[in-house]
């Protein structure tokens, strides 16, 4: 975030103008702004109408675009100054994207609420308000089977708890669909909808991330140090595998470290790869530290 004195002007064209005095006038100051940013809106409105024709969203089923829409996150972070909380600046421009992309091609999003039903919704309608439709499902395989019956829809599964199981497992064929982004887009301590979520989806061809990749990797001899040897250089949800210290592995292996890496680490500290497919892939995750300032998350 851009660091400035409460007392600086918001605009230059604020500065240069002669302060309002009147409550009156400070309203209808007010009034203009918000007219202004209903029809800076609208005007978005129509932009997004001539983008659908560019991007064919028709054709190809899916409009969301997360690198861009993660591009976007981080500048609005970055630019952010001033007495409006961060949180709500970081809501109202998640709720314009999700919702122009609903507008483009519409979408429902397919929760699984099997690790707490709040914290989820709140994920849900922070990241893609109340117009793109909300279902729950108790589950990752209904999030799934939703998924396979409309193939633009996106699903949001919990990412460091795994209630279902090895679930990423079931992303692994080709044509199913992949992990395309990390909720929330910017971290912090206190984000009022930090819940850490996959967004799942069958993205468009071009438009998958792969700044993080990810992994479903089957071993055997898993143990506490090839746990430690992959955390070194990734971070890994394990979950135990059928018997013979068999497990099940999703590796977000970080931008600058390769798979290879990752699998070399285990196979040397005595585990056995036995099968490893791409599973998705996000944008590089980011921290707001406690003076503002936007740090690179992870290994
Ligand atoms: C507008 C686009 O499509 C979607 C909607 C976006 C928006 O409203 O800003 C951004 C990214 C996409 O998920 C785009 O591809 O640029």
């Amino acid at each position: 975030m851009e660091a400035r004195s409460p007392a600086s002007p918001a605009s230059s064209s604020a500065a240069s103008a002669p302060p309002p005095v009147s409550l009156p006038a400070l309203r209808a100051e007010i009034d203009r702004i918000d007219e202004a940013m209903h029809r800076l809106l609208m005007e978005r409105g129509e932009i997004i109408a001539r983008l659908i024709e560019v991007k064919r969203t028709a054709e190809t089923g899916s409009a969301f675009r997360p690198a861009r829409e993660a591009d976007m996150m981080r500048r609005l972070v970055e630019r952010h100054h001033g007495i409006l909380p961060l949180d709500t600046a970081e809501s109202i421009l998640r709720v314009i994207i999700a919702t122009f992309t609903y507008v483009q091609a519409p979408y429902r999003v397919h929760a699984d609420l099997s690790t707490g039903e709040a914290a989820m919704r709140d994920s849900a309608r922070f990241h893609f308000g109340f117009t793109v439709p909300f279902e729950g499902h108790l589950g990752v395989a209904g999030v799934f089977r939703a998924l396979d019956g409309a193939h633009g829809d996106l699903g949001l599964v919990p990412a460091t708890s795994p209630s279902g199981g090895a679930w990423w497992a079931a992303l692994e064929a080709p044509d199913a669909p992949k992990i395309i982004a990390r909720l929330p887009f910017v971290e912090r301590a206190d984000h009022p909808a930090g819940l850490p979520v996959f967004a799942v989806a069958r993205p468009h061809p071009d438009a998958l991330v792969t700044e993080v990749r990810l992994y479903s990797v089957r071993v055997s001899g898993w143990s506490l140090k090839a746990a430690q040897a992959a955390g070194m250089l990734a971070e890994v949800v394990a979950v135990p595998d059928g018997a013979f210290d068999g497990a099940a592995l999703l590796v977000s292996v970080p931008a600058g470290r390769t798979i290879e890496e990752v699998t070399a680490a285990l196979i040397g500290a005595g585990a056995s790869v036995r099968a490893q497919a791409m599973v998705g892939g996000h944008a590089t995750r980011y921290t707001v530290s406690a003076d503002g300032a936007l740090v690179p998350t992870g290994h």
